[in-house]
């Protein structure tokens, strides 16, 4: 029996970081949004231990198989379809579908609250992210009003949106440098909660946009090249908005149709729609 889990990718506009020494409640609040790619994770029977990833490294793989203390043989495939380390919560995507597609393989006996507290666990430990895994459990737009793992936090989906995505990536930021600095923490946490706080009271997709742009902004985090893109996206009426991707050196911008990016000719540009259906499962 071959497993597939397909994880869609997250990227947050604004979050505010709340740690905790209890790794289950060490998380982020903010907001984001899921798209139609991510990291598709195939597990099947083998003699031994093998892994095959078309980009990254095992890090991730390895923290999950040491979480959930697995040596057994099989093998691991990870398609992850979109760029590491820019944002698109690639390494939670990938510790999410695989502690899902091992807990059935190996008929673990976890809940899926459970899989993704063991992803949250994996993401904490390695300093790649704090909201992600909990907002990939979502739909659509994810609004992350309780910090922590599945189970702790808590989110709200807006699912129902037909929303085409521009992505443009001019390299990765280092998730943990960021989240981990003291400096960066206390502007971000700051930015971060009053503007959960106002979209709580207004959640909408405008509101989320001028929201994110707001934090880009009051962060600093934005390389020139990034803040030129956003502006200029912004200048344009058939662009509902765009914003930096936290945390990645990555623009990204909303519209209703896709021609309105394909007609632009920027080079680079990725297209996605925002992902309203969330983790697939299927079973071989
Ligand atoms: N499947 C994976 N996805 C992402 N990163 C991975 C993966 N496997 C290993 N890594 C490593 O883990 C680190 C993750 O970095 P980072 O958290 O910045 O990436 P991300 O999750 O793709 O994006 P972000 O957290 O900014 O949304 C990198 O050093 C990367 O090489
Ligand atoms: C820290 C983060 C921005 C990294 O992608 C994300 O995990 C979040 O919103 O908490």
């Amino acid at each position: 029996m071959d497993i597939s889990v397909f994880v869609p990718g997250h990227i947050t506009g604004f979050f505010n970081i709340e740690n905790n020494v209890n790794p289950l409640k060490n998380g982020s609040c903010g907001a984001g949004f899921l798209v139609n790619r991510g990291v598709l994770t195939d597990i099947s029977s083998c003699d031994t231990l093998e892994i095959e990833v078309n980009q990254g490294d095992y890090t991730v793989i390895n923290e999950v198989l040491k979480i959930l203390k697995i040596e057994k043989p099989v093998k691991i495939t990870q398609d992850i379809q979109l760029p590491i380390g820019a944002g698109f919560g690639t390494s939670a995507a990938s510790a999410l579908g695989l502690a899902i597609a091992l807990n059935e393989f190996f008929s673990l006996g976890y809940t899926l609250e459970e899989c993704g507290q063991i992803a949250h666990r994996a993401e904490i430990n390695l300093g790649s992210g704090l909201g992600d895994v909990i907002a990939q459990m979502g739909k659509g737009i994810v609004l992350r009003t309780k910090a922590g793992a599945p189970g702790i936090g808590e989110i709200k989906s807006f699912p129902d949106e037909e929303i085409i995505i521009a992505t443009k990536t001019f390299g990765e930021i280092d998730t943990a440098s960021v989240i981990q600095n003291p400096e960066y923490k206390k502007i971000i946490s700051d930015a971060g909660l009053e503007l959960k706080n106002r979209f709580v009271e207004n959640p909408s997709i405008g509101n989320f946009l001028d929201f994110s742009f707001e934090f880009s902004k009051k962060t600093n985090l934005m390389s020139d090249e990034v803040s030129e893109l956003i502006d200029y996206f912004n200048s344009l009426d058939d662009i509902l908005g765009s914003s930096m991707a936290m945390l990645g050196n990555t623009v990204f911008a909303f519209a209703y149709n896709e021609d309105v990016f394909k007609n632009l000719n920027i080079e680079g540009l990725d297209i996605y729609e925002l992902d309203n259906i969330g983790i697939k499962y299927d079973k071989h």
